[in-house]
């Protein structure tokens, strides 16, 4: 790989002594990493199950580095959400924000959903998690991601922070901002962030990250804290936008985290005429440890206007006949029915999390957990459903051996036979949930999604 030369002798001013063994650990090989999703299985189970070669990560629970030889994006367990592929290093980050079932969290540059899905995983279902993306392409990559890992309580919007920031002052208890960045510290993983490395692009980059953590800090409520990460070395996208945003908002504080030990610290050094608390911000470098380089700040908002009175809330469904059909489909299929605040959008209906605010006006791409559509007279499950049930909540259940023709001839779209009462199965993987089938004279009708099938031979 040819690094861009401005930047190695940037690298080089900076790094000093560390330099030599800085340019090394580009060419070796970087490691492979993936989270265990505790929303449907804990580490210490998944490594009962686990075909793949595993060595735990040390600074994430549920992270693991994975062997050269696995790929673990093309087992069915991927399909069934057991796990996100992930950069090692960017698990810190996620780790850090260290959400809690109930609270209210913000992830404000989302997709595909690295922190996201980490997010979700601590809040165990219950609160409210806001994830933004601004692209519209990405944005459905990330949609997806949280219906693959069986999210329940998150809403995926595809808005600008400022048209968020609009809607939702003071309002979170936690706010990621894994901002857009030159990417320096992925040149090993991804060679066309190297090939669109300029030092124009790092002052854009500087400034955009700048624009978008002024935003995040209005959403943040008095007390609560907000994450910054990158994945790039340069100080003016680092400790440089986070020291003018600690001098422009004084009522903002570096905080003092628990760090794991290869971490290394932020370098107020490298900037003129730093904010103070820059040396409690993290630096992760490649050759200090098995993972691509990343920057992380940890900010906690001291005091400011908390969301007030003003707040207003979704409009829910009110007409609860149109949820006869549903009402009839969870009766003949699961032993509990979800219950909560519903929201019908056309014929789509999907649970909110608790005390959702209104989200009249913003591109929404998922606004709950979607349940199903409402035909005339019948309901049919949605994939997202399947996904956020697990087999003790369902009274038919189909499970499939991870390493057998069956799984792989349903993850292919074709149907299967099968013996049983009439109606809609559970289908799962060793287990685990992974999508719907329907059962009738003998044939277990296929309901993987079309656009989620495994193609080729195999
Ligand atoms: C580093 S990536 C996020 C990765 C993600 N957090 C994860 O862990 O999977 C940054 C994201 O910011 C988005 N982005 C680009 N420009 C933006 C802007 N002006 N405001 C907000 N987000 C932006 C990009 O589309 C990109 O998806």
């Amino acid at each position: 790989m040819e690094l861009p030369k401005d930047f190695l002798e940037k690298m080089k001013n900076l790094l000093d002594e560390e330099y030599e063994d800085f340019v090394k650990s580009y060419h070796e090989n970087r490691s492979h990493g993936f989270r265990v999703n505790p929303l449907k299985i804990s580490a210490e189970e998944f490594k009962k199950i686990s075909p793949f070669n595993l060595e735990k990560i040390p600074w994430v629970k549920e992270g693991f580095f994975y062997g050269t030889e696995d790929r673990p994006g093309k087992h069915p367990y991927h399909e069934a959400g057991l796990y996100y592929i992930q950069e090692p290093s960017a698990m810190a980050a996620g780790e850090l924000v260290d959400p809690q079932p109930g609270e209210r969290v913000l992830d404000l540059c989302a997709a595909p959903g690295g922190k996201t899905t980490h997010i979700a995983g601590k809040m165990q279902q219950q609160g409210f998690l806001l994830t933004n993306e601004i692209h519209p392409a990405r944005a459905k990559v990330l949609s997806q991601n949280v219906e693959r890992m069986g999210i329940r309580n998150a809403v995926v919007t595809n808005e600008t922070p400022a048209r968020l920031a609009q809607r939702f002052p003071g309002y979170f208890d936690r706010i990621m901002v894994d901002a857009p960045c030159s990417g320096e510290g992925m040149f090993r993983k991804d060679p066309d962030a190297c090939a669109e490395w300029s030092p124009e692009n790092v002052a854009v980059c500087a400034a955009r990250q700048f624009d978008i953590l002024e935003h995040a800090g209005t959403m943040l409520r008095p007390g609560g804290r907000l994450v910054y990460s990158t994945c790039t070395f340069s100080p003016e996208e680092n400790e440089g936008v986070i020291s003018k945003f600690i001098k422009d908002n004084p009522n903002f504080e570096i905080e003092d985290v628990q760090v794991y030990e290869g971490f290394g610290k932020g370098r107020p050094d490298w900037i003129s005429d730093g904010a103070s608390g820059l040396g409690k911000t993290i630096r992760i470098w490649p050759h200090q440890l098995q993972g691509e380089g990343h920057y992380i700040a940890v900010l906690r908002k001291k005091d400011g206007d908390e969301a007030g009175g003003k707040l207003k809330y979704a409009k829910t469904l009110s007409d609860q006949k149109v949820l006869k059909s549903y009402y009839q489909f969870t009766e003949e299929t699961l032993l509990e029915t979800p219950k909560g605040e519903f929201l019908l959008f056309g014929e789509q209906l999907y649970l909110l999390p608790k005390e959702m605010l209104s989200l009249e006006n913003l591109k929404v791409v998922r606004p709950g957990w979607h349940l199903g559509t409402i035909k005339k007279n019948r309901f049919e499950p949605s994939h997202a459903f399947a996904l956020g049930l697990n087999g003790e909540q369902v009274k038919h259940k189909w499970s499939l051996l991870s390493d057998s023709r069956e799984i792989s001839a349903y993850l292919k779209g074709e149907a299967l036979t099968a013996e049983g009462p009439k109606g809609w199965y559970l289908m799962e993987v060793d287990g685990y949930s992974i999508g719907w089938g329907k059962l009738s004279d003998h044939i277990l009708k296929n309901h993987f999604p079309k656009g989620l099938r495994w193609t080729g031979i195999g």
